[in-house]
């Protein structure tokens, strides 16, 4: 059976554009629980942020969570997963859990030039910069809990992918 990787990480760290080419190079299957929510709801973040608030949201990722887990798929989850301790070992315990790690100036960067505010509602209220400073600040450490495999997400999305690949097979070969 072929676990299922879980990608988490900052807003903008790219967990759906490198979870695509990482599923398609390992012949998976593709799932993003933000894009699996959406479309459930019908909604976007946004709006069920705006109409139920974010504790609701955040009920309706877990469940979203749970029901896109399966073998031999790559699941891009949303930057806030991790705050439930639930989903942290929920993800440890059913798959290979991988954190893309960035700094927050290419966070910042990349947030600034591709917003997509439908699925990226703000977070404190505050510029995107200061917003993704304080935001990683408190969540790094619950990043690197969850995660099996740390890798380096400033670099191109093939290099990430090529060391995402390189990480899984040191694992399996250990
Ligand atoms: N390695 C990369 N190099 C350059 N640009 C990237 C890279 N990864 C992602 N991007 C760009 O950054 C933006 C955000 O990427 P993406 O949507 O994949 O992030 P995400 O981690 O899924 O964010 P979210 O948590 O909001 O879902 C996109 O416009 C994407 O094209
Ligand atoms: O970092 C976060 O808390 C979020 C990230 C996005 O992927 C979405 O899941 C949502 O906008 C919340
Ligand atoms: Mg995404």
């Amino acid at each position: 059976m072929t676990l299922p990787i879980f990608l988490v990480g900052a807003r903008g760290c790219g967990k759906t554009t490198v979870g695509q080419a990482l599923a398609l190079a390992q012949g998976c299957q593709f799932i993003d629980t933000d894009f699996w929510l959406q479309e459930t709801a019908q909604q976007t973040i946004a709006d069920i942020v705006a109409r139920d608030g974010w504790e609701a949201f955040r009920a309706r990722e877990t469940e979203a969570l749970k029901a896109v887990t399966a073998p031999a798929r790559v699941i891009a989850t949303g930057g806030g997963i991790i705050l439930s301790e639930c989903n942290r070992h929920f993800m440890r315990e059913k798959g290979i859990v991988v954190y893309l790690c960035a700094p927050v100036a290419v966070l910042a960067d990349r947030l600034e030039a591709f917003p997509e505010e439908g699925q990226r509602p703000t977070l404190t209220g505050k510029p995107i910069s200061e917003e993704v400073s304080e935001v990683l600040a408190l969540r790094d450490a619950l990043y690197r809990e969850a995660a099996h495999h740390v890798v380096n997400a400033a670099q191109s999305p093939d290099q990430v992918v090529s060391d995402i690949e390189a990480a899984l097979q040191l694992a399996r070969a250990s």
